[in-house]
């Protein structure tokens, strides 16, 4: 079993135990749920921003223990200050660190696209983010029969929510790609392996119709990948290590995204 199986077996476990203590009765009485979605869309190609999506991520199966001290308050609204485009907010448990609490706390400081990062397997797991203040959520390629992976885009569609679809390479871009779908995501790290290489990206852009938005995830370290990926065609940037790593993760975006907007600046003039 590779490391992505064992979590999404887990994940149909922990799935089937919230779904018998949280009825989602109670969860479509949240305040969050008749709410207005922000458009993860319209935010990530306003030209007017950086593109990026910030996230908060305590640890990773691949890294271990990244940041153990942060906290989600103070690191949501720095992010936003230091000029992000969105929020991604891992909410996974066992593997990760997070928990819906997590998002609740950024929803409630922050106006701005909140993207639920989480391995979803069931609908349940939709009403939910819907109930904690999400605007999107992410489907993994990787992880879906093609066919389930439509119903549950669809179903998020139903609630208002936009889709993040996750893909490695383009057999999973084919089979999976729908019009539930909203941003298509090239996730640089294979999650089998944890293998990371920006060519992922670059590699697959150009199989990516048009009318998707297109992120690129993962192992973004370096300004300069940003021009590179931005030049290729990429929208936006999912970005979570390399700001969390350091014991100001919003220093880290603010330094980060100065140094982006000067190359860009620059070298993305003439485009
Ligand atoms: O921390 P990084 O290398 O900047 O990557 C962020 C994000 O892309 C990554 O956390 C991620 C991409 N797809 C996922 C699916 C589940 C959990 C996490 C992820």
């Amino acid at each position: 079993m590779n490391i992505l199986e064992k979590i999404i077996a887990d994940k149909y476990r922990e799935v089937a135990e919230r779904k018998s203590l949280i009825p989602v009765k109670l969860l479509e009485k949240s305040i969050f749920f008749d709410g207005k979605v922000v458009s993860m869309k319209k935010y990530v190609t306003d030209p007017e921003k950086s593109g990026i999506i910030a996230e908060f991520k305590r640890k990773s199966p691949s890294k271990g223990l990244i940041n153990g001290a942060a906290s989600v308050e103070q690191v949501s609204i720095g992010y936003m200050q230091a000029g992000a485009s969105a929020l991604s907010v891992l909410t996974d448990q066992e593997y990760f660190g997070g928990s819906n609490e997590d998002l609740k706390t950024a929803r409630k400081f922050n106006f701005c696209p909140i993207l639920r990062k989480d391995f979803v397997v069931d609908e349940y797991q939709i009403i939910e983010a819907k109930s904690i203040g999400a605007d999107c959520i992410l489907l993994i390629a990787a992880a879906l029969e093609p066919e389930k992976l439509k119903s549950l885009a669809y179903f998020a569609k139903s609630l208002g929510l936009e889709v993040l679809l996750e893909v490695h390479d383009g057999e999973e871009l084919e089979k999976s790609l729908n019009d539930g779908v909203d941003l298509v995501g090239v996730n640089n790290r294979n999650l089998k392996t944890f293998d990371v290489s920006i060519d992922t990206s670059l590699e697959l852009v150009s199989a990516i119709p048009s009318s998707f938005v297109k992120i690129s995830e993962s192992g973004i370290s370096d300004p300069k990948t940003l021009i590179e990926l931005k030049k290729a065609g990429f929208d936006g940037f999912l970005i979570g290590e390399n700001f969390m790593k350091s014991s100001r993760p919003e220093q880290a975006a603010y330094n980060f995204i100065k140094e982006f907007k000067k190359l860009a600046a620059s070298e993305l003039s003439e485009v």
